[in-house]
């Protein structure tokens, strides 16, 4: 969260509330200071005073509707500004809370607009809809398990480390299936905190708690006739999984605070990079519910099993960042590629986009060669063709100058290599991002819980 407000006190008190509630807050004292910070750091959501010196309010709610349209901005008003507040709220603005605000009141708003925004950003079509980049045959296996898999009703569990398609795969079953004219809804669970994800899953009745002013579906209502895609269900508490097993059972459910029971016609998908049968055996996840999810297992390989994907992916990466930011086509070089096929992208295809969309955004010219590349991968943690040498210290070698994959003349074995290159990806990363573990995991292009896991399987936490 950015919080933009010229009062020291109130960035103070309001920064210090919500830390408390868990938001991760940087502070900026004017609309100048808070554009240079969303250039600088990731930002989910704004919360800005109106009047300040400089660039107020009204200004930073423009530039950000410009520069950054996904991050929601929360206006803060003293009571004389009303008018102001409904201005900005025709002009953009998430919404506005009136000053003095009251704690619950503002930790509503921004948990509101930060739900908005990621429903949204779920109900956007994604970038490449239904069609797998990448003809390798382990691919191949798994879109064939797809497509039988989304012919029937039921639920289908996609596992595979972060990045690897799942959310793909998971649209892939609803648009081959027969409900595919219905909604496909999605829920990251591993976002939310409990009450959250159990309002957001169920939804809730009219005054069901404080700030609950009009009664709210929840998503598995949400997808009646559809598809609801429960992304990194491996994270749910125990007091969800109970709920949760009789939505999947019984096809019904009663909305917070309320008594009817409300029925739905929902076909589930669920995904998580998480081992299950692990956690089900640590007593951390419910066996029932696991059986309940595992009807049809389905696993996506990583990027670094099937190898010879990587050029395809990249090329077609090339091509869809090139039209998204209006540029001509670009010329990949061998070398450009070897580059790219010598690195073992822990953050698998997503990784491997952001890094293309970086390269052509970056770029100058239209073509990109091995040193191109390079230079870009030297800026990104754990991507610098580092070479392992067996004492396991890392030595980094300009990448133009092999395109073998890191350590293979070491003679230690893939897995061995890989775990020692995640290792020290997430060194790298937890580096740049000055230790915090939110950045770091945006650098490295996983979820916060995945480098949570990853520290601690690597004894780095
Ligand atoms: N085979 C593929 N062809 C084209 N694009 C792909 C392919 N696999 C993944 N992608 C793209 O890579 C990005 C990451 O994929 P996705 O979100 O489906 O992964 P995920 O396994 O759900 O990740 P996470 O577990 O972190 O949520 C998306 O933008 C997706 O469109």
């Amino acid at each position: 969260m950015l919080l933009v407000d010229d009062d020291p006190a109130v960035a103070k008190v309001l920064g210090a509330l919500l830390s408390q509630a868990g938001l991760t807050t940087h502070a900026a004292r004017d609309g100048k200071e808070a554009l240079a910070m969303l250039e600088r750091k990731p930002v989910d959501v704004v919360v800005s005073d109106v009047r300040m010196p400089g660039m107020d309010g009204m200004q930073l709610l423009n530039e950000v509707a410009k520069g950054w349209p996904d991050v929601p901005v929360i206006l803060l008003t003293a009571h004389g500004t009303v008018p102001l507040a409904v201005e900005a709220m025709k002009a953009g603005a998430a919404d506005f809370v009136l000053k003095p605000f009251d704690r619950e009141e503002i930790l509503f708003t921004i948990r509101k607009a930060l739900l908005r925004a990621q429903g949204e950003a779920a109900h956007e079509p994604l970038r490449t809809p239904s069609a797998f980049v990448g003809g390798s045959q382990k691919m191949a296996e798994a879109q064939a398990l797809l497509a039988k898999a989304a012919t029937g009703m039921a639920t289908v569990l996609l596992r595979g480390e972060s990045g690897t398609g799942k959310e793909l795969a998971a649209k892939a079953v609803h648009d081959g299936s027969p409900r595919h004219a219905g909604p496909f809804v999605k829920l990251h669970c591993a976002a939310l905190p409990d009450t959250l994800l159990e309002s957001e899953l169920f939804g809730y009745e009219k005054g069901a708690f404080t700030g609950a002013a009009t009664r709210k579906p929840g998503r598995v209502e949400l997808a009646h006739g559809g598809t609801l895609f429960l992304d990194e269900v491996g994270d749910i508490s125990p007091a969800v999984q109970v709920k949760l097993l009789r939505v999947i059972q019984e096809r019904e459910l009663e909305r917070l605070g309320g008594t009817q029971t409300v029925k739905v016609d929902v076909r589930f998908v669920a995904a998580t990079h998480q081992p299950l049968e692990d956690l089900v055996k640590a007593g951390r996840f419910r066996e029932d519910l696991f059986y309940r999810l595992n009807v049809v297992p389905l696993w996506l390989p990583a990027l670094r099993e099937r190898p010879e994907d990587i050029e395809p992916l990249a090329r077609h990466f090339l091509d869809v960042h090139a039209r998204t930011n209006g540029k001509p086509p670009f010329t990949l070089t061998a070398d450009g590629l070897a580059v790219i096929q010598a690195q073992p992208w822990p953050g698998n295809v997503r990784q491997l986009q952001n890094f293309l969309e970086r390269l052509v955004v970056l770029s100058d010219g239209q073509t990109l060669t091995g040193e191109d590349v390079s230079r870009e991968l030297a800026r990104q943690p754990g991507l610098s063709a580092p070479v392992l040498t067996p004492s396991l210290g890392t030595t980094a070698l300009p990448a133009t100058s092999s395109a073998q994959p890191a350590g293979a003349e070491s003679g230690r074995t893939l897995e061995s290599q890989r775990k020692d290159t995640e290792r020290q990806a997430m060194v790298d990363a937890l580096k740049r991002a000055g230790d915090n573990r939110t950045l770091a995991a945006r650098l490295l292009g996983i979820s916060r819980r995945t480098l949570y896991n990853k520290l601690e399987e690597h004894g780095l936490v």
